[in-house]
């Protein structure tokens, strides 16, 4: 078996483990091996270990042990604790209408399929789109004897969205600290479960609300999403400056509607522009966790209140989402193991 384990380090160190590979995630006994990963991998690593002829006579038992982050700034309002949540990771762009929520939902799917609990606050409190996207317009939020919120739950997510709470025209007309104190409650005031991953879909923009939220909630990381057009970079750029101010390390950024890809003639048709969500990254020296194209199924599916995963599995996009989800949930994982090495 040391000549696998070997093998295994080898293969999952040079595809979905580039961060590293520790031998100790695996513990042998006789034919059974557990393999405990620390970051959101299950579906790819059993992806690798089916590549892998001489493992496949092995009974693997395949787990997620995330590990909690050591304290984070962060301001909890009085009375408040903060939720146990191990990552906390704000989904942000500078410029409305790039796609924010598309990439949240999809990326939180992603996650979730590959093992991890996973919810969603959607803070976009303008313009609440989790209940459209998760199909469940209309659902009403119960509440804890003392008056805690219970997330919703639908596919494998758990969310909680102002769209659950008011009609969106009466948040239309909030003021900045109205609004960022409505995403705080949402925060703090629902009962979440011991979350692996929250992704927090932030309203547009990089103003104060953006910047109280990135203050006060215990952020693991940023995730910026552009479309490769110059006024959305121009935006995107402000975004990774906004976090940098307030010490959130920007974990990725997601290129958006990078190109359309003709059904008919496969002719890829670049309408926002080359690269530039790839050369923002580069010259910031922020991961780029993918290039989306724009994708009439995945539009579909959201509209339809289903992400793409379940409404048409075989999609090549579904690849492009999953990879994005499981360079995000690695970036995480070696951020946090980072700030501990410096905090010990
Ligand atoms: N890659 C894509 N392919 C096809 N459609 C997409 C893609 N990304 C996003 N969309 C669609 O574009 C529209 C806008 O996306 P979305 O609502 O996610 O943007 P947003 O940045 O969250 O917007 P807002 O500024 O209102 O919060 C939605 O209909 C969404 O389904």
């Amino acid at each position: 078996m040391a000549e696998s384990i070997q093998a295994i380090c080898a293969e999952l160190r040079s595809n979905i483990f580039p961060a590293g590979f520790a031998a100790d995630w695996l513990q042998v006994k006789g034919e059974n091996v557990t393999l405990s990963l620390p970051f959101a991998a299950v579906t790819g690593a059993k992806a690798l270990i089916a590549k892998e002829p001489r493992l496949q006579t092995y009974h693997w038992d395949i787990q997620l042990a995330i590990e909690t982050l050591p304290a984070k700034s962060g301001k909890a309002p009085q009375g408040a604790n903060f939720p146990k949540i191990k990552n906390v990771i704000a989904i942000g762009s500078g410029k409305g209408g790039v796609g924010k929520s598309a990439v949240t939902l999809s990326l939180a799917k992603a996650l979730a399929d590959e093992g991890a609990r996973v919810g969603i606050l959607d803070g976009d409190i303008y313009g609440p789109s989790l209940p459209t996207m998760l199909g469940n317009q209309g659902e009403q939020l119960t509440f804890t004897p003392n008056r805690k919120m219970l997330p919703v739950h639908k596919f494998s997510i758990e969310g909680n969205s102002l769209g659950y709470l008011v009609d969106a025209s009466a948040a239309a007309i909030w003021r900045g600290p109205m609004a960022s104190r409505a995403v705080e409650q949402l925060f703090f005031d629902t009962q979440w479960s011991q979350l692996d991953y929250l992704l927090v879909d932030l309203p547009p923009g990089t103003g104060d609300i953006q910047l109280t939220l990135s203050q006060n909630f215990p952020l693991t990381g940023a995730v910026i999403v552009t479309t490769p057009q110059n006024i959305a970079l121009a935006d995107a750029q402000k975004g990774i400056a906004m976090f940098q101010k307030v010490d959130v390390p920007v974990i990725g950024l997601v290129e958006n509607m990078s190109y359309f890809e003709c059904g008919a003639c496969g002719n890829q048709e670049r309408i926002f522009g080359s690269k530039g969500g790839l050369d923002l990254a580069n010259k910031h020296q922020v991961p780029l966790l993918g290039q989306w194209p724009l994708t009439t199924a995945l539009r579909e599916s959201l509209d339809n209140g289903e992400p793409l995963a379940l409404s048409d599995p075989g999609h090549a996009m579904n690849g492009v989402i999953r990879e994005s989800a499981q360079q995000l949930a690695a970036n995480a994982w070696e951020l946090t193991t980072l700030s501990r090495h410096v905090d010990s």
